[in-house]
């Protein structure tokens, strides 16, 4: 029986896919397998039989990715299962940060009992006037799963769009329309943009992409919009930015106590991934990952390790997790040589300073074979299955 423990809520459709080979619950011991949305995973204590993390969603900063790769635990993501969601939710945050929808329903709501109000309301409108998106330019920083469609939507509102990204996948590429500018400095977007909306991941070389230097290369009442992640912009530039007037509109999905009140800022209580579809989306795949995973060792969608996908062709098959370097896999295959185990099946993949070995074996491997690959140097971590 394999044990799922869960972080968050998660969606009963994507729980609903474990057969009773798995118990799945939010108070488990001596877990295989964690399923989280955003709980904050940095001071994880690791359960020992801890093989695999699944994010039901796309950042994935609020996992330890190092420690995770150091231990040989699998952590995946869900790529593009809630970009829709995202996607919508950043349409909505254009046109309030367009027309001061957000103060006007304020105001209205205030005028309950005024017997006046029809009157009043056609006086009042004029504080509340806004502009129309049509013809103004936005530009998307990251043009991943999201910012592909928010691009690609914008042109459809008629906007001028300027897209940056220096590492967009072929795919991503394939998927942008041919009437995004694709700029190669991001000074350029920076120049030219009316509106700029974040879609880039939180790490180490992302955070505070939005300072005092970058904004000071804005246009004059540019309006930002961050539904990234909070850590992307540095909250007190963009306050000195708001008080001056230079960012007109913070329309952001992670309020931070120093902004959440202020005039000029639209703070959403982080509702990008918050619909019924996307909630199910995401758990359905994060669900069928680790399902996969721990019964195959088949990684698919990983952030940390390469993904590797072969079908289970022998009866037993060795999964070992180890560093990529020369003279790894003659050493696990010799240690299964000394027992005379044909290998029906082999697969390597590697990412980075990692690498997956997958074999598949017409008989069951020995323990003694199993503890010697555990023993050679680089060797991270090993599994076994059976069909
Ligand atoms: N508000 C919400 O509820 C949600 C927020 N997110 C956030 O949005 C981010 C993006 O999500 P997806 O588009 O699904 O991820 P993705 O992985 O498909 O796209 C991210 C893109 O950013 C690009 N990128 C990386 N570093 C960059 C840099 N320095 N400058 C410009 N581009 C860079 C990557 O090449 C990639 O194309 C996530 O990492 C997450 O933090 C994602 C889903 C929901
Ligand atoms: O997928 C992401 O990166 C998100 O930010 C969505 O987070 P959530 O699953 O709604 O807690």
């Amino acid at each position: 029986m394999y044990k799922i423990k869960l972080y968050n809520n998660i969606a009963q459709k994507g729980l609903d896919r474990f057969n009773d080979r798995f118990l799945v619950g939010d108070d488990l011991q001596e877990e295989d397998a964690i399923i989280v949305r955003s709980a904050n995973l940095h001071d994880l204590d690791y359960a020992d039989n801890l093989k695999a993390i699944a994010r039901a969603g796309a950042g994935v900063n609020n996992i330890d990715l190092e420690t995770c790769t150091q231990k040989g635990i699998v952590v995946f993501n869900t790529p593009g299962a809630n970009s829709n969601a995202v996607k919508e939710l950043v349409f909505a945050g254009l046109l309030l940060a367009s027309r001061d929808i957000y103060h006007g329903i304020e105001w209205a709501k205030s005028q309950s009992g005024n017997e006046n109000l029809s009157k009043d309301v056609e006086k009042q409108k004029k504080k509340y006037a806004g502009n129309e998106i049509t013809g103004k330019t936005l530009g998307v920083i990251g043009l991943g799963a999201i910012g592909i469609q928010v691009a690609n939507l914008a042109l459809r509102f008629g906007m001028q769009v300027e897209g940056y990204d220096p590492y967009i996948s072929v795919d991503n590429a394939w998927s942008m329309s041919r009437w995004v500018n694709h700029v190669k400095d991001e000074k350029e977007l920076f120049a030219n943009a009316d509106y700029i909306s974040l879609h880039l991941p939180l790490m180490d070389s992302t955070k505070n992409t939005i300072n005092k230097e970058t904004i000071a290369l804005m246009k004059d009442g540019v309006k930002i919009l961050n539904f990234a992640r909070g850590g992307l912009v540095n909250d007190e530039d963009m306050l000195e930015a708001l008080n001056s007037g230079k960012v007109a509109v913070y329309v952001t999905d992670f309020p931070s106590p120093l902004l959440a009140d202020h005039p000029h800022v639209i703070p959403i209580p982080h509702l990008g991934a918050s619909t019924d579809e996307s909630e199910e989306n995401c758990a359905i795949k994060a669900a069928d990952e680790v399902m996969e995973y721990l019964t195959t060792g088949n990684i698919i969608n990983s952030v940390n390790m390469p993904n590797a996908f072969a079908p289970f062709t022998g009866n037993y098959r060795i999964c070992v997790i180890h560093e990529n370097k020369p003279k790894m896999i003659s050493q696990i295959t010799d240690k299964l040589a000394s027992e005379d185990a044909n290998i029906e099946n082999l697969l390597n993949k590697s990412k980075k300073e990692i690498a997956y070995t997958i074999l598949d074996l017409d008989q069951k491997p020995s323990e003694k074979s199993i503890n010697e690959i555990k023993e050679i140097r680089g060797v991270v971590r090993v599994e076994v299955y059976e069909k």
